[in-house]
């Protein structure tokens, strides 16, 4: 039959699972979560399972024939744009999809089909759905083909030998080792206090470290090890939602996975979008039965910000002050330049915040320029924020420290903050929005929105829809737009709901950078955010998937 044109094709993601007679997990809640992502799930039964929200009774795996056939049907006429795979229950269907999976990336080269491993080695109600073989199937033949990994603390440790006490972090790099090119330990219990700990503790450390646990009980900690090496790599923590109802969690999360991967996102990306779609669905988890309830996510779980995690926290997230907000006088057009001497040209212009960004000069020069910059703002009321140098920046008294992601590792964020400075800090992805809310910056930028030939990026250019969403979602953080900068584009982004429009080319490449400036003030000046018309479910992504989702 012919398609309709006009009705964009929704990607295609299978689900591979088990059945579930009481609605609560397996295929019931994959199509669930699938359904709130837009995309469209097609299933394949490897298990057929009888339970209820309180037990499990029978559980009993389709021949692989039977898999199979239905495997083969989809492949005909739907492949997947991503696979998810479940409650598998026996070796040979575990085979049948290993080699369904290869057969399928051997046909489409350009198109590699990430697979999402849930490992489903028993339920919470208590019934084992895995033995040795199984398990060790999982690490040898299917894991190696793994885009991204799902296992909980107890199924990780179940393919780790010797692991009973390894946490969250090792398991994931172990799980890695095996295969998988990224993992998600869900359901870290990095909250308990060892014996070993408990020994060596004195009184004092004892009530605060019990104290610090109390704090973290209230958020819901995965540990993520994705394939973009450090940054992508740590803690994602969500306010914990208190309900009895989570029957289909896993199921939820890692189907919610597969959905983002199948609309290109890379995996970190995906977690994130994974954890805010299950956050969403533990909000309106119902009760069904006598026990635990089912998890059911919905349509715009990406555009509340209480379902956004953070990247790493501090310690001591809860308590912390955010860092100072920004001025009024900020708002509208944010200069940056590579001189004290552009510095003083865009000011006597009336730009009122500046960046000095410089690159590779010697350091007694970069203190000569710091120190310029910071007296020639000063003067007229401006306010200079200093890229990268935060160190020079604090000794020197600028106002405020824009750093990128590679470099918070190195910056004392606990200094600025005392100091009182303003903090930007640079994102152009999911996981980097996490990270950097993490912080509590005065303000987040956005980046590219537009192509911009200042420098290589991988990043794909965002576009006005993802930097409108960004807007809506940080509601409470100003959001700097960056990348490409003219005047035209410089209004559209204040329109899109931009706190700043951050410019580099457009003034000091200009013939002409007064006039240059003057537009770009005219386009930012009292420009009023444009009522929030149909903003997207989600940003669309900014990495190319298909390179790291191809596998060997
Ligand atoms: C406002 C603003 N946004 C983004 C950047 C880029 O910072 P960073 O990622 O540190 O890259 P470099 O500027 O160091 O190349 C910025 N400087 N300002
Ligand atoms: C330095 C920088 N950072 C970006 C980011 O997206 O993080 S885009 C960018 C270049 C901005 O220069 P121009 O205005 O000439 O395009």
């Amino acid at each position: 039959m012919a398609g309709d044109d006009a009705i964009p094709r929704r990607p295609v993601v299978w689900t591979i699972a088990g059945t579930d007679s009481g609605g609560g997990a397996g295929i019931h809640a994959d199509t669930r979560a699938l359904d709130a992502f837009g995309v469209h799930g097609a299933c394949a039964v490897a298990a057929v399972t009888a339970q209820h929200s309180l037990a499990v009774t029978h559980v009993e795996p389709v021949s692989p024939a039977v898999l199979g056939a239905q495997l083969e049907a989809l492949a005909a006429d739907m492949p997947p744009d991503a696979i998810k795979t479940g409650l598998l229950a026996s070796v040979e269907n575990l085979r049948v999809v290993v080699a369904h999976v290869r057969r399928l990336r051997a046909r489409f080269p350009d198109r590699a089909v990430p697979l999402v491993v849930d490992p489903v080695f028993g339920a919470t109600t208590g019934a084992s759905f895995a033995d040795e073989a199984l398990r060790v199937a999982y690490r040898e033949e299917l894991l190696p083909l793994a885009t991204l990994a799902t296992p909980n603390v107890a199924e990780a440790r179940a393919l780790v030998p010797s692991s009973q006490l390894l946490g969250p972090e090792p398991l994931a790099r172990a799980w890695r080792a095996f295969g998988a090119r990224a993992v998600v330990v869900t359901g870290g219990d990095s909250d308990r206090l060892a014996e070993e700990e408990l020994e060596q503790l004195s009184t004092a450390r004892l009530a605060s470290r019990l104290a610090e646990i109390d704090s973290r009980a209230a958020w819901a900690h995965d540990w993520l090890d994705a394939e973009h090496g450090q940054r992508s790599r740590g803690w994602l923590a969500s306010r914990r939602i208190e309900t009895e109802h989570d029957h289909g969690t896993g199921c939820v999360f890692a189907s919610a996975a597969a959905a983002a991967m199948a609309h290109g996102f890379v995996a970190a990306d995906a977690v994130v979008l994974a954890k805010m779609a299950t956050c969403e669905g533990l909000r309106n988890a119902y009760a069904a039965g006598g026990g635990a309830g089912p998890v059911a996510p919905r349509a715009g779980f990406a555009t509340r910000l209480a379902n956004l995690p953070v990247l790493n926290p501090l310690p001591d997230a809860d308590s912390r002050f955010a860092f100072p907000a920004m001025p009024g006088h900020t708002r509208g057009l944010y200069a940056i330049v590579d001189s004290s001497a552009w510095v003083a040209r865009v000011l006597a212009e009336g730009v009122r915040l500046v960046q000095l960004r410089v690159k590779e000069v010697p350091a007694d020069l970069l203190v000569r320029e710091i120190r310029a910059a910071v007296a020639i703002a000063r003067a007229v009321g401006a306010t200079l924020i200093v890229n990268d140098h935060w160190e020079l920046a604090l000794e020197l008294g600028a106002h405020g420290v824009h750093l990128g992601q590679d470099d918070l590792a190195g910056a004392d964020i606990d200094a600025l903050h005392h100091a009182g400075l303003l903090l930007g800090i640079s994102t152009h992805s999911y996981w980097e929005v996490c990270r950097a809310r993490a912080l509590r910056p005065s303000y987040i930028a956005c980046g590219p929105i537009h192509a911009t030939t200042l420098k290589q990026m991988p990043w794909i250019p965002q576009g006005d829809a993802n930097l409108a969403y960004w807007c809506a979602l940080l509601h409470d953080t100003p959001v700097v737009a960056i990348g490409g900068m003219d005047a035209a584009r410089a209004r559209d982004a204040m329109r899109a709901g931009a706190w700043a429009v951050a410019v580099v080319g457009a003034i000091t490449r200009s013939e002409d950078p007064r006039a240059a400036i003057g537009l770009l003030q005219q386009a930012t000046a009292s420009v009023s955010r444009a009522a929030p018309g149909s903003l997207p479910a989600f940003a669309r992504t900014t990495l190319d998937g298909s390179d790291t989702r191809r596998l060997a």
